[in-house]
């Protein structure tokens, strides 16, 4: 009863601390935060602009085309935070923006990370949670959390299998009776995706643009399997020879053939994990399949191409840029269920 009065006042959190964007789910409530992981500067100084109001959605329009005297950052790279200062800032605003008013009381909250995160780091979303407000502190690794939310009979003896493909990490996991059996983490995703884009367009058409520019393009016409009615692009950059701003026009199949390395990464750490499963469990995904979530999985064709390449079902899970943070939600939901495997730990309450 008292939980539940507690609760009422300071719902509790459930966290997708991403490298690109960072969802705060409430439970009864949804999706409350949903903002990129950006912060604007003022060059060379440490505060965040607007008195610490420059943070997501706003932040971001910053980011590439900012003026010399304001400079946009993002606290995470590769899934784990890479500015300690200005995380705990950006988690404080995504925190009090989630709970609406201050009651004093710190909220219990469920942070998903990635897997393959050392105790440093750990301890570095620990200390910045804690910080930022929060009370009690659970960690959850992502792809157990992608599973949860995509609705996933984890808790069966049965393989599921999920690949969360993010801004800065893919983390593919095999579950069985409510926990991962094999699991692989690396460090190439959607980023790595924009990458590959900004090289490709260095080199095949002399233009040089941002990593904004590519994610628009890799959004826009971007696929992993041939198309049935390939697409074009106006990509306008500077050209590298001149320095003065060009035009170009790219092609589907132009942005599939840049895409290839970070995607055959992926499938590679995909097969990885089916070839570390038991036999037994293995027989199971050609069941079950594979889930895909993660905004990674948006990309045309993915699952066509992983199906194919992977000889199992393949499907892109529902609101996939949700997945996780849904995920959180609902474990806090069953928090005694799922305790036991959460790392946790405690502020001051
Ligand atoms: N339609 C789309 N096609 C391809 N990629 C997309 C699409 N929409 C979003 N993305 C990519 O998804 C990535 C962001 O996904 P998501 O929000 O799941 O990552 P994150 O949780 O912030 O990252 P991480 O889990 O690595 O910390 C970005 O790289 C973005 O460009």
């Amino acid at each position: 009863m008292l939980n539940r009065l507690r609760r009422w006042f300071c719902p509790d959190l459930g966290i997708d601390l991403g490298t690109a964007n960072t969802l705060v789910a409430v439970h009864g409530a949804g999706i409350v935060v949903d903002e990129p992981s950006v912060v604007a500067l003022e060059r060379g100084k440490r505060q965040i602009l607007g008195r610490g109001a420059a943070v997501g959605r706003l932040a971001r329009q910053m980011l590439g085309r900012t003026p010399d005297s304001i400079t946009a950052v993002r606290p995470l790279k590769d899934g784990v935070i890479t500015d300690f200062e200005l995380c705990e800032e950006m988690l404080q605003y995504f925190i009090r923006k989630a709970l609406r008013q201050s009651t004093g009381l710190r909220p219990r909250v469920v942070i998903a990370v990635p897997g393959g995160i050392t105790p440093v780091e750990k301890r570095a979303v620990f200390n910045s949670a804690e910080r930022a407000g929060a009370g009690r502190i659970y960690l959850i690794q992502e792809s157990k959390a992608a599973s949860i939310g995509a609705g996933l009979p984890i808790s069966e003896p049965l393989a599921s299998m999920v690949c969360d493909i993010g801004g800065g990490t893919t983390e593919v996991a095999i579950l069985s009776l409510g926990d991962i059996v094999v699991s692989k983490s690396i460090r190439v995703a959607g980023d790595e995706m924009d990458e590959a884009i900004v090289e490709s367009m260095r080199k095949r058409f002399s233009l040089r643009i941002g990593t904004q520019t590519a994610e628009q393009i890799k959004i826009q016409i971007g696929s992993a399997y041939p198309l049935e009615e390939e697409l074009t692009m106006e990509v306008r950059g500077l050209d590298t020879i001149s320095g003065i701003p060009r035009r170009a026009t790219v092609t589907s199949e132009e942005i599939r053939e840049a895409l290839r390395k970070p995607i055959e990464a992926i499938l590679e750490s995909v097969k990885h994990v089916i070839e570390q499963c038991d036999p037994e469990l293995v027989a199971d995904l050609s069941d079950t399949g594979l889930v895909l979530t993660g905004g990674g999985a948006l990309l045309r064709r993915l699952d066509l191409l992983m199906r194919e390449q992977l000889g199992v079902p393949v499907r892109v899970a529902e609101d996939p840029l949700t997945t996780v943070a849904r995920g959180t939600a609902i474990c806090l939901e069953h928090l005694d269920h799922w305790r036991h495997s959460l790392d946790s730990e405690t502020s001051d309450v």
